[in-house]
């Protein structure tokens, strides 16, 4: 169903057909499948550089189409359908050898009202209830502010977090006894891997928020910080209902999108980045 509503999107879109070469040699090049004009070229122009290009505001209205396709695919899955690949999807993870080995990690707190794929298990895995060998740091989102500004706090309890404005759980900036939450971007050490939300995803690495710009600001964030302080860099799993995975090239993307290491659906794990393909 998806298929034929997104094959009409690209029809009405103008998209460009799929790119040819396989998943993992596309994974270093995606971001220039659309053969957009390079952004410097606004610099040529300073008068326009405030002003977002033709070009962008295409791709910013392609990937607003997208969203509302999905979000109507994802309005007809069943309670029950859901519910399958929510179990499917945790066991998955929290049976891989990657999250068995992780030991500090950013997650969503999934909110069922967005169609969010289930986190709640994998959540109650990594904090201090669960036995001692499963615990782990567990750093999750807080938005500061409509400016594309997140920051991730680490939290020990479910009791931790409040409903923000947007019906997101998350922390408070400080914790009961008045100390502020761990930033997860002035921790002393690493996080191994990031557990991302999205709303459509490809097997290329092509990943598609909710439009605020806060995951890929924040991960180019993090990336940077890993670089400066030589850290390897997080793996960067996407967890996916079967109707948010697109065929290739349909996903536009921009100069901004982090693409995705691996992608975590009912039907498996699809690592897509040679850090994947090594570590899963
Ligand atoms: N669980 C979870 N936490 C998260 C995110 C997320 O996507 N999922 N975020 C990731 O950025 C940040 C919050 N950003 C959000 C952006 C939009 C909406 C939202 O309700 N969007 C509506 C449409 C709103 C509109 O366009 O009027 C929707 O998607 O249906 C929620 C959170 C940080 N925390
Ligand atoms: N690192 C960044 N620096 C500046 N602007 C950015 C950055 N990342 C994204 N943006 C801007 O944020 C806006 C939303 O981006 P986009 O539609 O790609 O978000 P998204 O991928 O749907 O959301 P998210 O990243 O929260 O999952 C765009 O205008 C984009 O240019």
């Amino acid at each position: 169903m998806i298929k034929n509503a997104v094959a009409s999107l690209m029809v009405r879109l103008h998209l460009l057909p799929p790119p040819r070469a396989a998943p993992a040699s596309t994974y270093h090049h995606h971001q220039r499948a659309l053969r957009l004009p390079r952004p410097s070229s606004a610099s040529l122009r300073p008068a326009a550089a405030s002003m977002s290009t033709t070009a962008e505001q295409a791709v910013a209205d392609q990937k607003r189409a997208l969203r509302t396709e999905v979000r109507r695919a994802l309005k007809a899955l069943s309670p029950d359908q859901r519910a399958s690949e929510d179990l499917a999807i945790q066991t998955t993870i929290l049976n891989s050898s990657w999250f068995k080995a992780s030991k500090r990690l950013c997650a969503y707190i999934s909110c069922y009202q967005l169609r969010e794929v289930d986190t709640s298990k994998i959540l109650a895995e990594c904090l201090p209830s669960s036995p001692e060998e499963l615990a782990k740091d567990l750093y999750v989102p807080r938005v500061e502010d409509k400016n594309r500004n997140m920051r991730m706090l680490k939290i020990t309890t479910m009791d931790d977090l409040v409903k923000n404005s947007m019906n997101i759980l998350e922390p408070s900036p400080v914790d009961a006894s008045g100390n502020d939450r761990e930033d997860v971007l002035s921790a002393s050490s690493p996080v191994d891997l990031f557990l991302l939300p999205g709303q459509a995803f490809d097997r290329t690495g092509r990943r598609l928020g909710r439009g605020g710009g806060y995951y890929d600001t924040f991960l180019l964030k993090y990336q940077e910080l890993a670089k400066e302080k030589g850290w390897n860099q997080p793996l960067l799993v996407a967890l996916s209902y079967s109707v948010q995975i697109m065929e290739e090239g349909l996903i536009p993307v921009n100069s901004t999108d982090i693409p995705i290491d691996a992608l975590v659906s009912a039907s498996g794990i699809i690592p897509i980045s040679p850090a994947a393909l090594e570590r899963m």
